[in-house]
């Protein structure tokens, strides 16, 4: 099938890569030419594992295709994904100016039926919405009766393991109403679903709701998690073994319940928020999610509020190694990243903080020019050179066996504070260093 995907981000990029993989020829757009030209010159943007090798493979194929012609673009696929960002507005509630600006170009210079397929998480509403940009755009241009339907695709995959989340999907969820549109929709997703039962067709406002439902699901059991952790610590238990006691359970399961740092990333945070506005507009504002939101800003506290119980709020003169940097493993994503509460906070209080992450340094630079007092080490050794204590805030494999002796030897005071929960208490500290974990005394 021809197929056109609008944003070349995280989810545009695995979407048309995925796609062109089981034989629809691809075109993708973006509106950024320095991503498209990275993307034809045979790289690719965003670090995601598993991502270039698909690219490279289908271009070469001539299936997959990269393009800022707008015109193009539109004329090529008759399903058009939107995969543009829906950031947070100022009030929270998800900015659509982008997936708008999407519809309003394929109305534009569409000539045939068109299956437009908002991929993009946004609010339940957002389908009519698209619906009228496109069919005023037509009517400007005098073809009111020009057919097209508009979907709603939410997309469920995680970064740092988005190839895979998208060629084995525990679910896809389609929201459609037209006939035409489920037909290609059920075929397009066909190769990947395997088993019919995790294709979901239903109406249009559920898929869309369905999105912000799962996400606000994790979310808060990540809260709940983050919530009992402090109260472990207060009552003497460890929130690890509560963790495997609960989970055990089929019906709470294992996923999801670890404490750390706070969740971050580009959809949890905005994605709460957001559901949260539609809660209010609508006359139920959400007390839950207020609470999750409000547990998690507190949770990106949780380390600082130890390095400042163990050296006072003046943290002049003292030098923190960091390790990890990226919201999760395996993704350069720094968007919302407790990394950069926890940074900033403890800059405030006039600590120098030496900072080592696999991939996300050079997005971490981006993010935060001109931090004075933050600099960047090219390894888990050096950031630790001259450091008074070691601070761990992404659970990057490399981390979880260290060389503990040298951890010991390199730093001043010999303190752990692990925002991830990687190491057993009792083995760390039999290396002779003072760990402070998450929910664990
Ligand atoms: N990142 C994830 O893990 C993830 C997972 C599921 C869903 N989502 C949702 O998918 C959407 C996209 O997220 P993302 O992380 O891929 O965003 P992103 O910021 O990485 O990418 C968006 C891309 O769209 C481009 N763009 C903006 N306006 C455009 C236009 N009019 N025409 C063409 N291109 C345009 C931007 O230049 C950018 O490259 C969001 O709604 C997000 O909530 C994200
Ligand atoms: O038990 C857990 C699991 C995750 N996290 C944190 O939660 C955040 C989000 O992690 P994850 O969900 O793995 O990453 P995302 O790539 O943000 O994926 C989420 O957001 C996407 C965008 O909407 C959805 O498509 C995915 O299904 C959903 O998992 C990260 O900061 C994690 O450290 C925890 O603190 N504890």
């Amino acid at each position: 099938m021809k197929v056109t995907v609008i944003g070349t981000g995280y989810v545009g990029l695995v979407t048309g890569a995925c796609l062109s993989e089981m034989g629809n020829h691809v075109v993708c757009l973006d509106v950024d030419p320095a991503k498209i030209k990275i993307l034809n010159d045979g790289g690719i943007p965003i670090h995601e594992p598993g991502l270039l090798e698909v690219v490279r493979r289908n271009v070469a194929a001539g299936r997959l295709e990269f393009t800022t012609d707008i015109e193009r673009s539109v004329a090529h696929g008759t399903i058009q994904f939107i995969a543009v960002g829906t950031p947070p507005d100022e009030d929270g509630s998800a900015d659509l100016q982008y997936v708008t600006a999407a519809a309003r170009n394929i109305g534009r210079s569409m000539t045939d039926f068109k299956v437009i397929v908002d991929k993009s998480t946004v609010p339940v509403g957002t389908g009519d919405k698209v619906h009228a940009a496109v069919a005023d755009e037509l009517a400007k241009r005098g073809l009111p009766e020009m057919e097209f339907a508009v979907c709603s695709n939410p997309e469920f995959l995680k970064e740092g393991a988005a190839v895979a989340d998208f060629m084995r999907p525990d679910r896809v969820v389609v929201g459609a109403e037209d006939e035409r549109a489920i037909l290609l929709m059920r075929a397009l997703y066909q190769p990947f679903v395997r088993n019919r039962d995790r294709l979901f067709i239903m109406d249009v406002k559920s898929a869309e709701f369905t999105k912000y439902a799962a996400n606000a699901m994790l979310a808060t059991r990540i809260s709940f998690m983050n919530e009992l952790s402090r109260l472990a610590e207060k009552v003497g238990a460890d929130i690890e073994l509560v963790r495997v006691g609960i989970g055990s359970d089929p019906r709470i399961g294992t996923h999801f319940l670890y404490a750390g740092a706070g969740y971050g990333g580009s959809c949890f945070p905005k994605d709460v928020k957001a559901l949260a506005m539609t809660s209010a507009e609508m006359g139920i504002p959400s007390k839950m999610l207020k609470a999750v939101e409000e547990v998690n800003e507190e949770q990106k506290m949780v380390l600082v509020d130890k390095v400042v119980a163990r050296y006072g709020e003046d943290l002049s003169g003292k030098t923190f190694a960091m390790w990890g940097l990226a919201f999760k493993p395996n993704t350069d994503d720094m968007r919302e990243a407790p990394s950069r509460v926890i940074i900033g906070e403890l800059l405030k209080r006039g600590a120098k903080v030496q900072a080592y992450d696999p991939v996300s340094a050079a997005e971490a630079q981006r993010v935060m020019t001109g931090w004075d007092g933050l600099s960047y080490a090219d390894g888990q050794k050096q950031a630790l050179e001259g450091a008074d204590a070691l601070l761990i805030v992404t659970e990057w494999k490399e981390f979880r066996t260290p060389d503990f002796e040298a951890i010991r030897d390199s730093l001043q005071d010999k303190i752990v504070f692990d925002g991830r929960n990687l190491y057993e208490p009792e083995l760390i500290r039999s290396f002779g260093l003072t760990y402070l974990s998450i929910g664990r005394n």
